[in-house]
Protein backbone atom coordinates (compact mmCIF):
# COMPACT_ATOMS: atom_id res chain seq x y z
CA UNK A 1 0.00 0.00 0.00
CA UNK A 2 2.86 2.32 0.47
CA UNK A 3 4.36 1.79 -2.50
CA UNK A 4 1.03 2.41 -4.55
CA UNK A 5 0.89 6.02 -2.27
CA UNK A 6 4.12 6.95 -3.05
CA UNK A 7 3.62 5.85 -6.52
CA UNK A 8 0.39 7.99 -6.67
CA UNK A 9 2.47 10.91 -5.33
CA UNK A 10 5.12 10.80 -7.86
CA UNK A 11 2.97 11.17 -11.12
CA UNK A 12 0.85 13.90 -8.56
CA UNK A 13 4.50 15.81 -8.86
CA UNK A 14 4.56 14.99 -12.73
CA UNK A 15 7.82 12.90 -12.05
CA UNK A 16 8.43 10.49 -15.24
CA UNK A 17 10.17 7.74 -13.29
CA UNK A 18 6.54 5.83 -12.09
CA UNK A 19 8.76 3.99 -9.13
CA UNK A 20 11.09 6.92 -7.75
CA UNK A 21 9.76 7.15 -4.76
CA UNK A 22 8.36 3.35 -3.95
CA UNK A 23 11.89 2.28 -5.19
CA UNK A 24 13.22 3.52 -1.93
CA UNK A 25 10.70 1.52 -0.19
CA UNK A 26 11.12 -1.77 -2.06
CA UNK A 27 14.66 -1.48 -1.54
CA UNK A 28 16.08 -4.70 -0.32
CA UNK A 29 18.04 -3.04 2.62
CA UNK A 30 14.81 -0.73 2.64
CA UNK A 31 14.51 0.47 7.08
CA UNK A 32 10.56 0.18 7.74
CA UNK A 33 9.47 -0.90 10.65
CA UNK A 34 6.22 -1.39 12.11
CA UNK A 35 4.98 0.12 15.15
CA UNK A 36 2.23 -0.54 17.88
CA UNK A 37 1.50 1.65 20.15
CA UNK A 38 -0.89 1.35 23.46
CA UNK A 39 -2.56 4.70 25.28
CA UNK A 40 -4.36 3.22 28.25
CA UNK A 41 -7.18 5.14 29.62
CA UNK A 42 -5.99 7.93 31.53
CA UNK A 43 -7.96 9.35 34.81
CA UNK A 44 -6.14 12.55 35.10
CA UNK A 45 -7.62 13.38 31.27
CA UNK A 46 -11.14 13.54 32.97
CA UNK A 47 -10.97 16.56 34.75
CA UNK A 48 -12.00 18.86 32.05
CA UNK A 49 -14.30 18.12 29.36
CA UNK A 50 -12.88 18.87 26.25
CA UNK A 51 -13.21 16.94 23.11
CA UNK A 52 -10.70 14.02 23.43
CA UNK A 53 -12.72 13.42 27.24
CA UNK A 54 -10.57 15.83 29.90
CA UNK A 55 -7.29 17.92 30.76
CA UNK A 56 -4.35 17.83 27.47
CA UNK A 57 -2.68 14.98 29.14
CA UNK A 58 0.39 13.62 26.52
CA UNK A 59 0.27 10.42 25.20
CA UNK A 60 2.86 10.58 22.63
CA UNK A 61 4.72 14.03 22.28
CA UNK A 62 4.71 15.99 19.13
CA UNK A 63 7.17 15.15 16.44
CA UNK A 64 7.47 15.05 12.50
CA UNK A 65 7.42 11.50 11.14
CA UNK A 66 11.37 10.84 10.19
CA UNK A 67 10.63 8.52 6.73
CA UNK A 68 9.02 8.84 3.85
CA UNK A 69 5.53 8.18 4.73
CA UNK A 70 4.05 6.30 7.73
CA UNK A 71 0.55 4.58 7.27
CA UNK A 72 -1.64 4.36 10.98
CA UNK A 73 -4.52 2.68 11.43
CA UNK A 74 -5.83 3.03 14.87
CA UNK A 75 -9.30 1.77 16.94
CA UNK A 76 -11.68 4.11 17.49
CA UNK A 77 -10.29 6.13 20.19
CA UNK A 78 -9.84 9.91 19.66
CA UNK A 79 -6.39 11.35 20.59
CA UNK A 80 -4.20 12.05 17.16
CA UNK A 81 -3.44 15.60 16.59
CA UNK A 82 -1.81 17.57 14.02
CA UNK A 83 -0.47 21.21 14.06
CA UNK A 84 -1.73 23.91 12.02
CA UNK A 85 0.40 26.88 10.59
CA UNK A 86 -0.64 28.66 13.19
CA UNK A 87 1.15 26.80 15.90
CA UNK A 88 -3.04 25.41 17.34
CA UNK A 89 -3.96 21.96 17.56
CA UNK A 90 -6.39 19.84 16.15
CA UNK A 91 -8.26 16.90 16.57
CA UNK A 92 -7.90 14.58 14.12
CA UNK A 93 -11.20 12.14 14.08
CA UNK A 94 -10.46 8.69 14.78
CA UNK A 95 -11.61 6.06 12.06
CA UNK A 96 -10.83 2.03 12.36
CA UNK A 97 -12.00 1.86 8.81
CA UNK A 98 -9.30 4.26 7.37
CA UNK A 99 -5.62 4.57 7.16
CA UNK A 100 -3.86 7.82 7.93
CA UNK A 101 -0.92 8.71 5.47
CA UNK A 102 1.61 10.97 7.13
CA UNK A 103 3.96 12.71 5.00
CA UNK A 104 7.73 12.67 6.80
CA UNK A 105 10.82 14.50 7.08
CA UNK A 106 12.72 12.48 4.18
CA UNK A 107 9.66 13.34 1.62
CA UNK A 108 9.61 16.64 2.58
CA UNK A 109 13.49 17.31 1.44
CA UNK A 110 12.79 15.43 -1.48
CA UNK A 111 9.74 17.53 -2.54
CA UNK A 112 11.68 20.18 -1.63
CA UNK A 113 9.27 21.37 0.79
CA UNK A 114 6.51 21.05 -1.60
CA UNK A 115 5.07 17.83 0.99
CA UNK A 116 5.25 18.91 4.47
CA UNK A 117 5.72 16.31 7.47
CA UNK A 118 3.22 17.78 9.68
CA UNK A 119 3.61 17.79 13.38
CA UNK A 120 1.64 15.63 15.11
CA UNK A 121 0.82 14.00 18.60
CA UNK A 122 -1.78 11.93 20.72
CA UNK A 123 -3.31 13.09 23.77
CA UNK A 124 -4.51 10.52 25.96
CA UNK A 125 -8.62 9.57 26.41
CA UNK A 126 -9.82 9.37 29.85
CA UNK A 127 -12.10 6.77 29.14
CA UNK A 128 -10.90 4.62 26.76
CA UNK A 129 -7.94 3.10 25.58
CA UNK A 130 -6.43 3.68 22.31
CA UNK A 131 -4.67 1.11 19.98
CA UNK A 132 -2.68 1.92 16.84
CA UNK A 133 -0.41 1.03 13.95
CA UNK A 134 1.96 2.50 11.84
CA UNK A 135 3.97 0.92 9.07
CA UNK A 136 6.40 3.61 8.70
CA UNK A 137 8.25 3.36 4.41
CA UNK A 138 12.02 4.29 5.14
CA UNK A 139 14.91 4.21 2.81
CA UNK A 140 18.22 2.41 3.53
CA UNK A 141 20.18 3.42 5.26
CA UNK A 142 23.15 4.37 2.69
CA UNK A 143 20.33 6.09 0.67
CA UNK A 144 20.86 9.70 -0.43
CA UNK A 145 17.96 12.02 0.79
CA UNK A 146 17.78 14.97 -0.95
CA UNK A 147 15.59 17.59 -3.07
CA UNK A 148 14.73 15.69 -6.28
CA UNK A 149 16.59 18.06 -9.25
CA UNK A 150 13.53 16.91 -11.60
CA UNK A 151 11.34 18.80 -9.47
CA UNK A 152 13.24 22.11 -9.05
CA UNK A 153 12.37 24.74 -11.43
CA UNK A 154 14.26 27.92 -12.76
CA UNK A 155 16.13 29.30 -10.05
CA UNK A 156 14.46 27.43 -7.07
CA UNK A 157 16.62 27.26 -4.25
CA UNK A 158 17.69 24.24 -2.70
CA UNK A 159 16.06 23.73 0.66
CA UNK A 160 18.44 21.21 2.02
CA UNK A 161 21.77 20.15 1.47
CA UNK A 162 21.97 15.94 0.72
CA UNK A 163 22.48 13.45 3.56
CA UNK A 164 22.36 9.98 3.72
CA UNK A 165 19.33 8.22 5.95
CA UNK A 166 21.96 6.67 8.46
CA UNK A 167 23.15 10.88 8.97
CA UNK A 168 19.69 11.59 9.42
CA UNK A 169 19.10 8.52 11.79
CA UNK A 170 22.13 9.46 13.91
CA UNK A 171 21.93 13.01 14.00
CA UNK A 172 17.99 12.49 15.18
CA UNK A 173 18.75 10.66 17.93
CA UNK A 174 21.21 13.17 19.07
CA UNK A 175 18.10 15.30 19.74
CA UNK A 176 14.53 15.18 21.51
CA UNK A 177 11.51 14.16 20.04
CA UNK A 178 10.25 17.74 19.48
CA UNK A 179 12.89 19.25 17.67
CA UNK A 180 12.66 19.98 14.12
CA UNK A 181 15.11 17.35 13.24
CA UNK A 182 15.76 18.67 9.93
CA UNK A 183 16.92 21.78 10.69
CA UNK A 184 20.34 20.29 10.44
CA UNK A 185 20.42 20.24 6.98
CA UNK A 186 18.91 23.27 6.08
CA UNK A 187 21.03 24.85 3.49
CA UNK A 188 20.48 28.28 5.66
CA UNK A 189 21.83 26.68 8.61
CA UNK A 190 25.34 25.25 8.39
CA UNK A 191 25.39 24.00 12.63
O1 LIG B 1 -0.12 6.27 18.12
C1 LIG B 1 -0.52 7.09 17.28
O2 LIG B 1 -1.68 7.24 17.01
C2 LIG B 1 0.50 7.94 16.56
C3 LIG B 1 1.88 7.76 17.11
C4 LIG B 1 2.93 8.42 16.27
O3 LIG B 1 2.78 9.51 15.82
C5 LIG B 1 4.17 7.69 16.00
O4 LIG B 1 4.32 6.55 16.49
O5 LIG B 1 5.02 8.24 15.26
FE1 LIG C 1 4.35 10.02 14.47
Amino acid sequence: MGCEILELMAEGLNIEEKNMLSKLVTDKDSDCIFRLNHYPPCPESRLNNNDNGGENVIGFGEHTDPQIISLLRSNNTSGFQICLKDKSWISVPSDHNSFFVNVGDSLQVMTNGRFKSVRHRVLTNGFKSRLSMIYFCGPSLSEKIAPLLCLIKGNERLLYREFTWFEYKKSAYATRLSDNRLGHFETNNDS
